[in-house]
């Protein structure tokens, strides 16, 4: 029986003293250059050290309460993070003290790979071992990137941005879809290697041209954004600032830019898009709309509630894609053999931090 859901996220820091510890929490092992860790301090201190991923969170948690509470479901929901407090480690350990012992998780991530699912396997995996043999039993919910209530709400914010631009732009203007970036050796890893690896890349492909469709454009891009490994290591290209030097060469009047790779405003949107690519699209004197994320809308939370009874009563999957939807696991197994391994890095459900 089903008895609390865990909102299981990256986390931000939420003052300045906290910044750099986040950024090792997040950092660790991974080989990040010390002058691309100094140049994301500074994005942080721009907003006086204040991500705005935790607060957006626990809106998403309030307004996902009322839902439950108007659906007439009694189901404690409980919050944690991979990098930063609170740390999911302690709160699947107030969980244990509160009884619970079959917990759903959602991740707001909503792909596959090794940054947007099978690390947060690990993080579920990390916690229950903190917490030791009493911790309750953590089932993570599946990927959900083309579920209708996801498509359909960003597909409304293109058509929002779309008509903040003025009318002598917009008819031109070209629909840009960006998500985070990995290392290419990540993404030809993603998923498990029968499928064909790629995963993320596919599935973030899938929902640009699901949103894209909905939206009404027929033609649009796919870039990237917030790569962070050493020059060396090639990552998912092009980056949406390059791209929009590329367009505005082009002659493109306008760009909508829609951030189909997260749920909400968090640093890399406000830093990344609405400072960076922005201030891009300014120099070049082109228009520049950027469509929102879908965590304010009310169908995010709607669709939270039917992931959990895809699980609690088997209704069935909704979706619009036909890549491979993975995800679910138990207790932070991964949800196929060998799926989105981590490249470079120790495979272990538990790794040494
Ligand atoms: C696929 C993906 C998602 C989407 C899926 C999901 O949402 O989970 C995502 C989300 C996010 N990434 C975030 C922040 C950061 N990501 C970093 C670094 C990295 N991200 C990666 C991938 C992803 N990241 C990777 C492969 C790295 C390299 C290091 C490593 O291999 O792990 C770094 C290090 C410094 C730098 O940027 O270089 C920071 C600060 C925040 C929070 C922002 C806030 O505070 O509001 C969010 C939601
Ligand atoms: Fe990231």
């Amino acid at each position: 029986m089903t008895d609390a859901l865990l909102v299981l996220s990256f986390g931000g820091p939420e003052r300045p003293e906290d910044v750099r510890p986040f950024l090792e929490n997040v950092t660790r092992g991974r080989g990040i250059p010390p002058e691309r860790l100094d140049a994301v301090v500074e994005h942080y201190l721009h907003f006086g050290g204040i991500s705005p991923i935790n607060a957006l969170n626990r809106d998403i948690i309030t307004r996902l309460e009322a839902d439950l509470a108007a659906a007439g479901l009694d189901l404690p929901v409980y919050f944690g993070n991979r990098n930063w407090h609170p740390m999911v480690e302690a709160t699947v350990e107030r969980m244990r003290e509160d009884g619970v012992r079959d917990a759903l998780v959602f991740a707001t991530s909503a792909w596959g790979g090794y940054s947007g699912c099978r690390q947060y396997h690990e993080d579920i995996a990390r916690a229950r071992e903190a917490v030791g043999a009493t911790a309750p039993h953590l089932r993570k919910l599946r990927q959900y990137y083309d579920h209708p209530l996801l498509v359909s709400a960003f597909a409304e914010s293109v058509r929002a941005a779309a008509a903040a631009l003025p009318n002598e732009t917009r008819g031109g203007a070209r629909l840009v879809f960006t998500a985070h970036s990995v290392p290419e050796a990540a993404d030809v890893n993603a998923g498990p290697a029968a499928e064909g690896g790629r995963l993320y890349s596919r599935q973030v492909a899938e929902a640009a041209r699901l949103v894209a469709a909905e939206a009404g454009y027929d033609d649009y891009d796919l870039v990237w954004q917030s790569r962070s490994g050493p020059p060396q290591v090639p990552w998912l290209e092009p980056d949406v600032v390059d791209h929009i030097d590329a367009l505005a060469a082009r002659s493109v009047p306008a760009v909508i830019v829609c951030p189909v790779g997260f749920v909400s405003d968090h640093l890399e949107v406000v830093w990344d898009l609405d400072t960076e690519a922005e201030q891009a699209a300014r120099r070049h004197g082109i228009g520049f709309a950027r469509a929102a994320t879908p965590g304010t809308d009310p169908r995010f939370t709607r669709m939270i509630l039917e992931l959990i009874a895809e699980r609690r009563e088997g209704a069935p999957a909704r979706r619009l894609g036909t890549e491979p939807l993975l995800g679910v696991g138990l207790d932070g197994s991964a949800c196929a053999d060998r799926c989105c391994l981590a490249v470079g890095r120790p495979v272990s459900a538990t790794p040494a931090r």
